[in-house]
């Protein structure tokens, strides 16, 4: 058992807390929002998460808004957003480093560009970035597919590593670890682009894109994920991992251009889905970037809805407050009233589920936009929608 500091209370700082808690560890978790802190304090969770209000529950974390000193690893946890230039800004990682004790492992979990391990060469570092989804923040962390560690340091390397228990481990160096984050979200990325494009190319040669995927799905060479077409990629870190590894080529001088044209082609996701909604009283189904999570953080829906003319108002299981200057309504149905079309943009599984029949009666002319593929056809199509769809032919 060690005793463990995590800075940064987010999303995967307080994932690494909960469960490395629930591993048996010693766990200090520190933020500097002491708001946060004290409804940790009181075990409120803002984060939609299976299994973490539980494991905080279960297992004692000291929550505090001052920096953990007497620790033998310290996690740096906080956000690297984009800067001005599409560079990840580093500004909270190096104030939180800044205060890191010399007898202390410093492990930096934040998504960092590569080279910043290397540029804090006055001190030891454990590079160990972070792969958890959202949505899937718990089940990943204890049960990861690999942890990667780096650092010039291989026993330190391993410590870090044994802290996870038994797991599979890709041992490495500094700027090989802080390199492998980015590559995965940018392939992911560039996968997703891809499934974009070639449901445009569907719905004009007349194919089907599930069945192009589900024939691409069975070679095990292109793997059975993130296949699904969408109204574009989107979350807190797919759109800024890209922007920053884009950045970091550039300064390189490395021509990235299968990862530009991924972000051009999501930009371009977003208008060409804009497009395909028309009316002037707009109703979006889903706000969130993706089902199962409340994260509204560079959410394609909101995109797309900045795109739009007209009365958009939406319904989202997972947030109860209006976004953006969307109103956001507490049922399907009452999003349905009076509108000229109604929009799928999360795939929340509910949405499948619908009464398409009521919702029908409420609209003006019922047209449905479903820009995940959720909703089933055979029966939107018997309530009296008129179906537009990505990437099926015939019913665009
Ligand atoms: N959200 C995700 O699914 C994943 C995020 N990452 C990376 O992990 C890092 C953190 O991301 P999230 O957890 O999503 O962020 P978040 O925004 O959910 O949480 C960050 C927390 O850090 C706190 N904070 C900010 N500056 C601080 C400072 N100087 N000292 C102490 N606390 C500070 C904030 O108050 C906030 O509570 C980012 O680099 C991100 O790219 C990596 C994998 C998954
Ligand atoms: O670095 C991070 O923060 C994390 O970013 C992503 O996780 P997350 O942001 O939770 O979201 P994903 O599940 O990857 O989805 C990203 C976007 O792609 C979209 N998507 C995903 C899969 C698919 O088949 N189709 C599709 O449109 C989602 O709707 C969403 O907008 C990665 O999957 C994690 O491994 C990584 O740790």
């Amino acid at each position: 058992m060690h005793r463990i500091g995590v800075v940064g209370a987010g999303y995967v700082g307080l994932t690494t807390a909960a469960c490395f808690a629930h591993l048996g560890h010693d766990v200090v978790c520190a933020d500097v929002d002491e708001s946060k802190i004290e409804r940790l304090r009181r075990n409120e969770v803002d984060l939609v998460e299976p299994g973490l209000a539980e494991l905080l529950e279960r297992h004692d974390v000291e929550f505090t808004a001052v920096f953990p000193s007497d620790v033998d690893f310290l996690f740096v946890c906080v956000p690297t957003p984009s800067g001005d230039h599409g560079e990840a800004d580093l500004t909270a990682v190096h104030d939180v480093v800044a205060q890191v004790p010399e007898n202390t492992v410093l492990v930096l979990k934040s998504t960092v560009p590569v080279g910043t391990a290397r540029g804090i060469a006055h001190r030891l570092t454990v590079s160990n970035p972070e792969f958890l989804r959202e949505g899937h923040a718990v089940e990943d962390f204890l049960r990861p597919q690999r942890v990667v560690v780096g650092s010039t340091d291989e026993n330190a390397a391993r410590s870090v590593a044994g802290l996870y228990g038994d797991v599979p481990v890709v041992l490495t160096d500094n700027t090989t670890a802080e390199l492998i984050k980015y590559a995965c979200n940018s392939f992911l990325a560039v996968k997703l682009s891809f499934v974009n494009t070639l449901a445009e190319l569907c719905e004009h040669v007349g194919a089907d894109i599930d069945g192009v995927t589900e024939g691409m799905r069975l070679d095990e060479r292109i793997g059975a994920a993130f296949l699904r077409p969408g109204p574009g990629w989107g979350g807190s870190c797919l759109p800024k991992d890209t922007r920053a590894l884009l950045t970091t080529a550039r300064d390189q001088d490395v021509d990235f251009a299968t990862l530009r044209a991924a972000v051009d082609t999501n930009d371009h996701q977003v208008r060409r889905i804009a497009d395909k909604i028309e009316g002037n009283r707009i109703g979006l189904l889903g706000l969130t970037f993706k089902a199962g999570t409340n994260d509204l953080r560079d959410s394609p829906a909101l995109a797309i809805a900045r795109l739009l003319d007209g009365d958009v108002s939406a319904y989202d299981p997972a947030i109860t407050h209006d976004v953006d200057g969307i109103t956001v309504v507490s049922t399907p149905e009452e999003l349905a009233d009076g509108r000229d079309v109604l929009v799928v943009l999360t795939e929340w599984p509910e949405f499948a589920e619908l009464d398409w029949p009521a919702l029908a009666d409420r609209m003006t002319t019922p047209v449905l936009v479903d820009t995940r593929g959720v909703v089933p056809v055979d029966k939107v199509r018997e309530a009296g929608f008129r179906l537009v769809s990505v990437g099926h032919a015939g019913i665009v």
